[in-house]
């Protein structure tokens, strides 16, 4: 089996460690390319787990941007090791919406397609229809664990759920390692705590955020994972036609910081705006309440919604929350009483990359 990773970072290069050390008599991958934004090493050679990234740099080529080569050769080849019979997999381990926009031609082709990225799920109605289409016609499949949850069974859970016959009636929970992370911190039931700032820059250090923050903060990372899950639950598909943008969203970024174009800027921008989150912080704790960021998905009234809540210093989301901890319930029939509840690490790079491996294993 021949699996082509494009996107090195945070996630990719976990990627590539966790799939190089898995016990060799038995992996049946064969790595067919590896690319960041501007290299690609075409069937590379000696990958040795730990020392790849260094002869990534001495081996790998620059002579064109990858998404060129995905469109051209290197797509090319691809689909000539599926027309001889080869199974080919696309790890997208970016972020990138561009080559997002290539499933629907790998899918067709044959190419299967799995991926952290939440950008072709997410995005509008029409992208996705084309991504389901392109696999129902070729047989090609896409699995995308790590865009809900990273590492954390949820969308395999709510497809079973699903495929099942349950009834999903509501799902909701923490949805965003950053966010989850920041108020853990930020927002307990003690009078002292750090500055708001911090918190966020300890987030993108311990590698949770997006590769650019203002995209956790504003709350389109969490409006994302409820459009993909939404759009497993089939009535709720036509919902949200322009995917994300249309959830009723509550973003945490001051309007003077939403144009900053990158994640450094932006970090550097943010203490001007602890003043605004610690009147938030105190205004809570006075009526005994922490601060939490929640997304809800309610299929009886048909509403999606991310949010920032205020829980009693008792409930569950300010007690049993720490690290970058998801909680994800799933109210069903089935579960009518006690909801189905899914706990655990929701970023980082060893969970994320681990929910892409696993999504790969389901090829063996
Ligand atoms: N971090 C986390 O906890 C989680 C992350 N995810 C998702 O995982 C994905 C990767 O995140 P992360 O690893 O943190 O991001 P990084 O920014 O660390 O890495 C992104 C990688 O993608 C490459 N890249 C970007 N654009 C292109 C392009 N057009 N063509 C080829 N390569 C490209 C970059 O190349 P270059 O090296 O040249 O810059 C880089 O290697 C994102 O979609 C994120 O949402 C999902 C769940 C959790
Ligand atoms: N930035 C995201 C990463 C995982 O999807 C998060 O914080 O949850
Ligand atoms: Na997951």
């Amino acid at each position: 089996m021949y699996v082509a990773v494009v996107g090195k970072g945070l996630v990719g290069a976990e990627f590539v460690d966790q799939l190089l050390s898995l016990p060799v008599p038995s992996n049946p991958f064969n790595i067919f390319s590896i690319s960041s934004s501007k290299k690609t090493w075409i069937r590379p050679q000696g990958l040795v787990h730990t020392e790849w990234k260094k002869a990534f740099e001495s081996s790998a080529s620059d002579a064109s941007d990858t998404v060129t080569l995905l469109k051209s050769t290197l797509g090319t080849e691809m689909e000539t090791l599926v027309k001889a019979g080869h199974k080919v997999v696309l790890v997208d381990n970016t972020s990138s919406d561009t080559i997002a926009q290539l499933y629907p031609r790998f899918l067709s082709a044959g190419v299967n397609v799995i991926t952290p990225n939440k950008k072709a799920f997410s995005s509008d109605l029409t992208l996705y229809e084309e991504i389901l289409t392109a696999g129902m016609s070729s047989g090609a499949k896409f699995y995308n664990e790590s865009t809900v949850g990273a590492g954390l069974p949820v969308i395999s859970t709510l497809k079973d759920l699903v495929t099942t016959g349950d009834n999903v009636s509501k799902i909701e929970g923490v949805f965003s390692g950053t966010m989850s992370y920041i108020f853990n911190n930020f927002s307990t039931s003690s009078r002292n705590g750090p500055t708001f700032s911090s918190v966020v820059t300890k987030a993108r250090e311990l590698g949770y955020t997006e590769p650019h923050p203002a995209d956790d903060l504003n709350g389109a990372d969490v409006a994302r994972k409820l459009t993909i899950l939404s759009r497993f639950i089939p009535e709720l598909l036509p919902l949200l036609p322009q995917g994300y943008i249309s959830v009723d969203t509550k973003s945490l970024v001051p309007p003077a910081l939403k144009n900053i174009a990158t994640g450094d800027e932006f970090i550097q921008a943010l203490p001007t705006f602890d003043d605004a989150m610690e009147r938030l912080r105190t205004e809570a704790l006075q009526e005994g309440k922490v601060l939490r960021y929640v997304g809800v998905i309610d299929v009886a009234t048909q509403t999606i919604k991310a949010s920032l809540e205020k829980y009693d210093v008792n409930h569950a989301f300010a007690t049993s929350l720490g690290g970058s901890d998801n909680i994800i319930m799933f109210h069903t029939n089935r579960y009518g009483e006690r909801p189905l509840i899914i706990q655990g690490a929701g970023a980082g790079a060893a969970v994320t990359a681990m929910g892409v491996l696993s999504d790969l294993l389901r090829f063996t």
